[in-house]
């Protein structure tokens, strides 16, 4: 698969374009930020609020929904995924007039059909691989981090140029871009983040610590094995691959990850794995993500009611608060 660089973007195609970025949150202010320093007119669509003082205080002009995308030539929309139909129903498709762009940053709502664009719109994705936090901080470090495009309408004929050009705003091509589709960045972001991410390696992480303070061993020792440095680790892994990580950890490191390591993850996990790719694919999970979120969530408040402040962050947090960093 070709990765594609700044090279192969040209932020000229924005140029007399208005972007409105439709949401202010982890990934709209990281965005909208990125975009506009890197020279393009960016408005955002908010509704009043905390996102929308946000906006403000960062010296954005803020609109209605509606009247951001009706001023705007590309309509970026950052709003949370099961949230894109009900705003795009009443509030968006009434002024999405021919030769407007509609983007997302993941394909969720036109893959699953929260949101059916007319024909006479380009629909793009722009998609970060990464927390907006991330994103931002990259980009302004002069790097940036890896995103995906995809064209899923092209009524201009320039719908991929668009798409490349924002990714150049955002950073993602001094990473690295690929193209895809909608339905393989959809599958495999839904995929990551349940199987590996949030899903996978924090469960890792919070087990490893609960077995050892469960052992008696202090909760700072068991924060700084299996939160502090997992991070250095995957660090590690990021920099120079899995074979840095082994370069760099004791061969006693290295032989317990090959003697105990499959013991622990088990390489069943993988059947379990294509199991939940299964039913991301064939809209089981969208289905009933919507239909959680249509009920309000109940699930997901009373998850993260229950879930409370983990005792390792709460350690975590008295560590960090006594780093003594160098100024
Ligand atoms: N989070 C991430 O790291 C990534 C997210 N994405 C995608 O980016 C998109 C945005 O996600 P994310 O930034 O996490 O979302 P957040 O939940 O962080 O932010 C949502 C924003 O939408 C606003 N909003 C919510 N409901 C409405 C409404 N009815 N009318 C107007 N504004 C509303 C919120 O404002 P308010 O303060 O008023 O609630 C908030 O500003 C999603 O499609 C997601 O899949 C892609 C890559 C990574
Ligand atoms: C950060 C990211 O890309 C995620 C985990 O997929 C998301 O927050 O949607």
């Amino acid at each position: 698969m070709e990765i594609l660089h700044d090279g192969d973007a040209d932020l000229g195609v924005l140029n007399g374009k208005t972007i409105a970025v439709i949401g202010y949150g982890a990934q709209g202010r990281a965005q909208a930020l990125c975009m506009r320093d890197s020279g393009l007119s960016v408005v955002i669509g908010i509704r009043p609020g905390k996102s929308k003082d946000a906006a403000e205080e960062d010296g954005f002009e803020t609109l209605s929904v509606t009247d951001a995308a009706k001023r705007a030539d590309i309509i970026h929309i950052l709003l949370p995924d099961e949230m894109h139909g009900p705003v795009y129903d009443k509030e968006i498709a009434p002024v999405l007039t021919a030769g407007k762009t509609l983007s997302f940053s993941h394909g969720f709502s036109i893959v699953f059909g929260e949101i059916k664009p007319p024909k006479d719109v380009d629909v793009i994705m722009v998609a970060p691989k990464s927390p907006g936090t991330e994103e931002r901080k990259r980009f302004v470090e002069g790097f940036g981090v890896p995103g995906l495009i995809a064209v899923r309408q092209n009524p201009s004929g320039k719908a991929k140029e668009v798409a490349l050009a924002i990714a150049k705003a955002e950073g993602l091509t001094r990473a690295g871009v690929l193209e895809c589709s909608f339905e393989q960045e959809t599958y495999e972001d839904l995929f990551g983040e349940q199987n590996v991410l949030c899903g996978g390696m924090v469960d890792l992480m919070k087990y490893g610590f609960e077995t050892l303070i469960e052992a008696g061993y202090p909760p700072e020792m068991a924060y700084f094995e299996c939160i502090h440095e997992a991070k250095l680790i995957v660090d590690l892994i990021y920099e120079g691959g899995i074979q840095k990580m082994n370069a760099v950890i004791s061969n006693t490191a290295e032989w317990g990850e090959y003697d105990n390591g499959p013991w622990i993850i088990d390489p069943s996990v993988k059947e379990r794995m294509k199991e939940s790719l299964r039913r991301i694919e064939s809209g089981e999970f969208a289905a009933k993500w919507i239909k959680e979120a249509r009920n309000g969530a109940p699930t997901l408040k009373a998850k993260r009611a229950a879930l409370g402040e983990h005792p390792a962050e709460i350690v975590g947090k008295r560590i960090r608060s006594l780093f003594q960093k160098k100024n």
